[in-house]
């Protein structure tokens, strides 16, 4: 059986579901993978296996490890089953946000993606605006309706881009239909990124193919791309000096998104324990500080990162590490010369890392990592999600420049 995926790379398809590989070199890995799909042909049975003793060590290998090519998907990618619907229709839950709307525009330019349906309790009844592939209208979905239109087979995949803390009912109704009927779900909001049985989706450094994925924060998504090339060298904690633009902040009016209270002004929030210092601590594995500002600009993220080296490093030699781990990540540059500035990133998908500032002792090193919070810190990052677990290519419809 097993000669079938004795190839780098390929496809393999079976009553109408695919599974698809990339790099594989350990065929003894695999193994019970391709043994459920060929039982079962289900995305659960690729999940499940995904998430087994199979893939597990895998999914948590560090950068360094799936940088040397070691991982059973050498090129950190992926094996995931597909619906047989060319284009994929998506079900948006909290289309009003600022995530929302980008969410929408990405889309609306997506080569195989459409909108299934886009809720908000604001803009129930009212014509969405701006997206051309056919007239859509706002609904205001129940948790019941969701739960029926994944039961019907209408949506190929859910985006909840909600405030934390209101996703529960949702996943509940989508978890909830029988076996075999379940959708891809990528939820946008901090509720599930410390749960096991979902899949942290940051895709430069984890395998998906998954079922559940829980998309990174905006910033632990800037300061994991600035700190874990870094992650065997680190010689302590590192420190994260943030500032976002206060469309980080949503909608709902608040202190931190009052153009008033931002004029000529930079305001220091959550001074401890912001919930991005614990993701970020945690999805390392490794400690760090991190001091959250806001400032007056709507969109962009600024993250100046004082890292702690256990052996003597030039500049040079840290910004090859980082050349060498972002090669293929094509939404991750590298900035050769110079610092990157926030200003240069929004708007783009893609996040910038430079200025590689080592001490003249060569124990400490200051990396500038640029993001926009609301495309690679956020919708970017999961249409990114998507088109992995959906089994298309991992930037379709993503701009790239
Ligand atoms: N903004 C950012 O930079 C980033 C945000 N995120 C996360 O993405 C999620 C969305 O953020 P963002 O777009 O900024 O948020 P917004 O505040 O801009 O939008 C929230 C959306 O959720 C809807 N909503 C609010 N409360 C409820 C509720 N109780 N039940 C159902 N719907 C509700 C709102 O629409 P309506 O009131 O019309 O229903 C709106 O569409 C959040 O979890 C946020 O933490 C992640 C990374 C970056
Ligand atoms: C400026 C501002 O307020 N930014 C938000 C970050 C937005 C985000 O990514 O939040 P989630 O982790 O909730 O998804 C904050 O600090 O909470």
């Amino acid at each position: 059986m097993l000669k079938h995926f004795d190839k780098a790379e390929g496809s393999f398809t079976k009553n109408g579901k695919t599974l698809f590989w990339k790099g594989l070199n350990d065929m003894n890995k695999i193994e019970k993978v391709v043994s459920q799909f060929l039982d079962t042909q289900t995305n659960e049975a690729v999940n499940a296996a995904t998430s087994s003793g199979a893939f597990a060590s895998g999914q948590r290998r560090s950068f360094s490890t799936l940088n040397n090519k070691t991982s059973p998907f050498s090129n950190g990618r992926r094996m995931y089953s597909t619906s047989s619907r060319d284009v994929k229709r998506i079900g948006l839950i909290g289309a009003r946000g600022y995530t929302g709307q980008e969410l929408i525009r990405l889309v609306n330019n997506h080569p195989s993606m459409e909108i299934a349906y886009i809720s908000s309790r604001e803009l129930e009844g009212k014509p969405l605006d701006g997206y051309t592939k056919s007239p859509v209208t706002y609904v205001n979905f129940s948790p019941e309706q969701v739960k029926e239109k994944t039961q019907s087979g209408d949506v190929d995949a859910w985006i909840l881009a909600l405030p934390n803390g209101v996703c529960k009912p949702f996943v509940e109704a989508i978890d909830g239909v029988e076996e075999g009927k379940k959708q891809v779900l990528c939820d946008l909001s901090a509720d599930y990124r410390f749960t096991d049985s979902w899949t942290y989706g940051l895709p430069e450094f984890k395998i998906p193919g998954a079922t559940r994925i829980s998309n990174p924060g905006c910033y632990a998504t800037g300061s994991q791309l600035a700190i874990r090339p870094l992650l065997a060298q680190l010689g302590g904690n590192p420190s994260i000096f943030g500032i976002s633009g206060y469309s980080g902040a949503g909608t709902k009016p608040s202190p931190n998104n009052d153009p008033n209270n931002l004029k000529d002004n930079i305001i220091p929030y959550s001074l401890t324990n912001h919930i991005h210092e614990r993701e970020v601590s945690h999805q390392l594995g490794h400690e760090v500080h991190f001091m959250p500002h806001v400032a007056p600009f709507f969109q962009g993220i600024s993250l100046t990162v004082n890292i702690p080296l256990n052996k003597t490093m030039t500049s040079a030699d840290v910004r090859e590490l980082y050349e060498a781990a972002y090669e293929n990540e094509k939404l991750v540059h590298v900035v050769k010369g110079g610092i990157p500035v926030v200003k240069e990133n929004s708007g783009k998908h893609f996040a910038r890392v430079g200025g590689f500032g080592v001490h003249s002792n060569g124990k400490r090193v200051v990396i500038v990592a640029t993001i926009d919070n609301l495309l690679k810190g956020a919708a970017t990052q999961a249409v990114q999600n998507l088109n992995l677990s959906l089994g298309l290519g991992e930037y379709t419809g993503i701009p790239l420049d």
